[in-house]
């Protein structure tokens, strides 16, 4: 093929960006409006009126409970934190394995066997009552596997979930051992909620794709945790305040930011692939932030300012404003959270999505398939005789 027309366009975005290739009733984002939401409710104001267990009841079930199906939900969710003996005796070997990637790469080792020790089988095989009930055992067990493997991977004994602590206070309390104060059990309970789920994020793609196979619910996500890791998706946050210690005072900001992004770096916790406003996620955690107080707090507000104002100077037209990954950072380190532990938290929330998408799409039977175009040599030389 002759050079000129391999390099043509091809005719879809690059990145898919933008391209509708699927139809759900989970929700949507409305990057122009910077807006979005879980079925027919707005997520912000989920995550300032609910508890997670009614997020994740409204994701999994379809409806916000009422008192009496709110309380068996917890229920039913609170039994399932507890992990098999199998899962327990793996786990000391999985925390030393991956010590040095951390708790999000054990995890997708841990989802395989906990998936596997609970008999998962194929989507394709199981109909919608048992692709619940594997969904509801993933996504409760995540956080008890999460906090396990950080814990080992400090020298510390696991800590054994609570039943009677909400899903939030009782992952903070696996991580210290310490039952959590209730405004920072709060705080992260909002974060959770915020990011339970985000339209065909590339995570949420990712479990798609696996799921359009017919594969198990634990193969799913862990292509899913595998894809929210990467710097340019999940793992923003913990960068991004590396990024306020590697400026280190006010009257570097500038010189540090500028330097940055004329080198051509991104900048931790600012673009986003829809958004064109600043991400809704992000006012309510800087408000979260706020009201947790602190030094720390003013320093980030100054560097968001200064960062807005710098990528509309130095790459204009491209709308770069703050993501939800900036202020989480922020939260989660004035909540005590250790650093290697952010990512972790935000696949805690984004465990139910990815499960309420897994199975809507085990719902459609067409295998997600595209093509991409070949630009290397032709194939019309006969194969060379060893
Ligand atoms: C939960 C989440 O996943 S939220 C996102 C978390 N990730 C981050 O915060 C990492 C930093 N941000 C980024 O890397 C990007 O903004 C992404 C990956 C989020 C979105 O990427 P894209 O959709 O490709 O961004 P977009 O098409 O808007 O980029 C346009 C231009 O802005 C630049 N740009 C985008 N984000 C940034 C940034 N944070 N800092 C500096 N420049 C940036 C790109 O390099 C590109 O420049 P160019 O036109 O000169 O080539
Ligand atoms: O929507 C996206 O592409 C990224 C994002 O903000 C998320 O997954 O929460």
């Amino acid at each position: 093929m002759p050079t000129a027309e391999r390099k043509a366009p091809i005719d879809v975005p690059r990145g898919l960006k933008g391209v509708i290739v699927a139809d759900t009733s989970l929700g949507d984002v409305r990057g122009a409006e910077g807006f979005y939401h879980y079925r027919e409710f707005s997520a912000v104001e989920l995550a300032e009126n609910r508890s997670f267990e009614d997020v994740w009841h409204l994701m999994s079930d379809g409806t916000l409970p009422d008192a009496a199906r709110r309380a068996a939900f917890t229920a039913e969710t609170a039994a399932l934190r507890h992990l098999s003996a199998d899962v327990r005796a793996a786990l000391p070997a999985i925390a030393r394995g991956t010590a040095s990637a951390g708790p999000l790469a054990g995890l997708r080792t841990a989802l395989s066997l906990a998936g596997a020790a609970a008999g998962f089988r194929p989507l394709y095989d199981i109909d919608p009552p048992r692709r619940r009930a594997d969904a509801l055992a993933a996504c409760a067990a995540v956080p008890t596997l999460l906090t396990a493997l950080h814990r080992l991977g400090r020298g510390l004994e696991p800590v054994e979930p609570r039943d009677d602590l909400p899903y939030a206070a009782n992952y903070l309390y696996m991580i210290t051992g310490q039952e959590p104060d209730p405004a920072r059990a709060r705080a992260i309970e909002r974060y959770l909620i915020s990011t339970v789920d985000h339209g065909f994020n590339a995570s949420t793609f990712t479990a798609r794709v696996i799921a359009s196979t017919g594969a198990d619910l634990a193969a799913c996500l862990v292509g899913a945790v595998g894809a929210l890791s990467g710097p340019l998706h999940g793992g923003a946050p913990s960068r991004a305040l590396d990024t306020l210690d590697a400026i280190g005072t006010p009257d570097r900001i500038d010189d540090w930011l500028r330097e940055h992004i004329l080198a051509g770096d991104r900048i931790m916790g600012f673009g986003h692939p829809v958004y064109r406003t600043e991400d809704p996620r992000s006012r309510m955690l800087k408000a979260i932030a706020r009201g947790l107080g602190g030094e720390l707090v003013d320093f980030a507000v100054r560097v968001e300012e200064r960062a807005e104002a710098l990528l509309a100077e130095l790459k204009p037209g491209r709308e770069l404003h703050i993501n939800v990954e900036f202020f989480a950072g922020v939260v989660m380190e004035l909540c005590g959270l250790p650093r290697e532990m952010f990512t972790p938290t935000f696949a805690a929330a984004r465990v139910v999505g990815w499960s309420a998408n897994i199975l809507e799409q085990a719902e459609d039977s067409k295998i997600i398939r595209p093509a991409a175009r070949y630009v290397g040599p032709p194939p019309a030389q006969p194969v060379p005789l060893a």
